[in-house]
């Protein structure tokens, strides 16, 4: 295949001559100037190919088209770093190449389109597109047409747009309707957005394997739709993550060009209820106390999380509880080994084997009630549980700098209760490179599972909780984006008229005069950005359960001589601690 379409010749790039070859893996061009020491190569993977157009084509801020009979554009994945994030933006780049003939000019454009075939298999025809119009600023809809549209258009992706109109529609869409002959359904919007299309395609992925996703011993079926993000939310913690920038041109190219990022999930059990998925956060205490302040304040927009994380910090308060976790095989990694999962990670790849080569594998990482299960009880600020390193604009690093997208396992982190001051710095510590472990009140676990129970008291204060009402009636949704009463909104999941122990009153109350007057003794869980009104919960991590148009975050040592020659540089990198 590679010889078959391998091809060397001159071409001009305006009036200069290059030395141009396909080799089936990479086009490659050289400046033919013999008296120039210094000329460069740029090399583009075949892979990373866009679109090959014939003549010399724009497609910004117009499309438009000068048909000359020897001349081809080839359009592709140009990088660039950037300062605000920890990966790489990409850009479209774009080269118009003319031939010395028609005959060797057709060769090119079939020979290059064949290339990119036989080198992407993955690359979609068909994607079911959902808009939310409402997510961060607003800008869903004019995001995804200037930016994104021209691009799916370019790489000739036939797209079926639903802007939604309610919560949950791209959710309910997902798992009745018709989806054949879509390769993968892309969401312009944030997490909330993104975690409605989670719980569409693995949902409808259960429903059509005869699986029970309710039954948390059942072993879930990998999802054959691929999900990609264009980010257009508050946090877009799961696009930060797993692409390094938050940038919606970045993200439609490693659509385009069908990029494949396996991600754990989070399976969120509360008795035999219906479960909920999480890939970035499940968090009660600090983080579920923020999520169910803030929808108060949703009027607020994005700044809405710093106003509430302000409110419940001053609100000095904890929780009891006692956690249960089943360790992750240590001699695998740890979550303090100061390693960065980064694109073509090694250890994920390691667990891909596992699972994908050894599915009867019962001793592996994979075996969700293989080993001994550890018990810690005590009081907490904040109980966190993620499967990936959950960063974002605010947390560069996350919430566990050294966690895995794909290799089976969830980072659990306990943060036992704590004077003001101490908790303020492990927050603080989120924004930098200091490490947030490394404090007294503080442990994290690599951990296949967890189970989550109140301490005294526990069962009166779920019942409570469970009554305070897990649904929100009509289809079974969660409570999500101010759908209750102010009053019932913030007592969701508490246990309602529960009183305070001796030991909760050393606990200093809310202060700031903003909400009740009592320290609440349970707190909720945040699942990805959702209110879970439930205290007691069971979770399981299932290992690559999807797959993300991504493929994971590039650093900048992988670039190399500018913006387009690219490195491979697929590896584990050390934290810059
Ligand atoms: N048309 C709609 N009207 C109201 N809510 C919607 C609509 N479409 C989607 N939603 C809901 O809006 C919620 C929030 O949307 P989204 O995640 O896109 O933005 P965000 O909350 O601003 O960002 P982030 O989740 O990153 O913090 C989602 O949970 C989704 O279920
Ligand atoms: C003194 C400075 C203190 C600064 C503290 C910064 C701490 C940042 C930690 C970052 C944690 C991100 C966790 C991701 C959660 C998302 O799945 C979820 C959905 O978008 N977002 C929230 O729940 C929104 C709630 C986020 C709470 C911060
Ligand atoms: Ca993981």
């Amino acid at each position: 295949m590679e010889t078959d379409l391998r091809l060397e010749s001159s071409l001009w790039v305006g009036n200069k001559r290059y030395l141009a070859v396909l080799t089936g893996w990479h086009l490659k061009w050289t400046e033919a100037e013999k008296k120039n020491p210094d000329k460069q190569t740029v090399s583009v993977p075949v892979a990373e190919v866009v679109g090959v157009e014939e003549g010399r084509v724009e497609i910004l801020p117009h499309k438009s088209v000068e048909d000359t009979d020897r001349d081809f554009t080839v359009f592709y994945v140009k990088r660039s770093s950037s300062r605000a994030s920890a990966g790489l933006l990409w850009r479209l780049g774009r080269t118009q190449f003319t031939c010395p003939s028609r005959v060797l000019r057709d060769q090119w454009i079939k020979n290059l389109r064949t290339a990119v075939k036989t080198h992407s298999p993955l690359r979609p025809h068909r994607l079911l597109v959902f808009i939310n119009p409402f997510g961060g600023k607003k800008k869903g809809r004019q995001i995804y047409h200037s930016l994104v549209a021209p691009l799916f258009e370019l790489a000739g992706i036939s797209s079926h747009v639903i802007v939604t109109e309610r919560a949950n529609q791209a959710r309910d869409h997902l798992l009745k309707k018709d989806l054949t002959g879509f390769d993968g359904v892309v969401c312009v919007g944030g997490d909330g957005m993104f975690s409605e299309i989670l719980h569409g395609v693995i949902g409808r992925t259960q429903q059509e394997a005869g699986l029970c996703e309710n039954d948390p011993a059942v072993t879930l079926q990998q999802c054959p739709l691929h999900i990609g993000i264009i980010p257009a939310g508050s946090t877009d913690c799961v696009c930060y993550a797993t692409v390094g920038v938050i940038d919606p041109v970045t993200s439609a190219l490693h659509v385009v060009i069908g990029d494949s990022q396996p991600l754990d999930v989070c399976s969120v059990h509360h008795g035999l209820g219906q479960v909920r998925y999480s890939v970035s956060l499940v968090g009660y205490g600090f983080y579920g106390d923020v999520l169910a302040e803030s929808e108060h304040h949703r009027w607020m927009g994005p700044f809405r999380y710093d106003y509430s994380g302000a409110v419940v910090f001053l609100s000095n308060r904890s929780y009891r509880g006692t956690v249960q976790y089943l360790p992750a095989d240590p001699l695998l990694s740890s979550p303090r080994d100061k390693t960065r999962c980064l694109s073509g990670c090694g250890v994920c790849a390691k667990s891909t084997e596992r699972l994908f080569t050894n599915t009867s594998d019962s001793g592996s990482q994979y075996s969700t009630y293989s080993g001994e299960w550890v018990s810690v009880d005590g009081r907490f600020k904040c109980v966190s549980l993620t499967c990936m390193s959950s960063s974002c604009a605010k947390s560069p690093l996350g919430l566990s700098p050294s966690a895995h997208l794909a290799d089976g396992t969830g980072d659990l982190i306990l943060v036992r209760d704590t004077n003001p001051l101490g908790f303020l710095k492990y927050l603080y510590r989120h924004t930098t490179t200091q490490d947030q472990f490394d404090l007294p009140f503080v442990e994290v676990h690599r951990v296949k599972a967890v189970r989550f129970s109140l301490a005294d008291g526990g069962e009166e204060a779920e019942d409570n909780a469970g009554l305070s009402g897990a649904m929100d009636g009509e289809d079974g949704a969660y409570i999500k984006n101010g759908k209750r009463s102010g009053s019932q909104q913030h007592l969701a999941g508490r246990a309602k008229g529960q009183t305070m122990t001796s030991e909760d009153k050393t606990v200093t109350p809310f202060m700031c005069g903003l909400c009740c007057s009592k320290a609440p003794a349970v707190s909720v869980w945040n699942c990805d950005g959702e209110i879970l009104p439930f205290p007691e919960i069971f979770c399981k991590i299932h290992g690559q359960l999807v797959c993300l148009y991504a493929r994971g975050i590039e650093d900048g040592a992988s670039l190399r001589d500018g913006t387009e020659e690219r490195v491979e540089c697929n590896r584990t990198c050390t934290l810059p601690r």
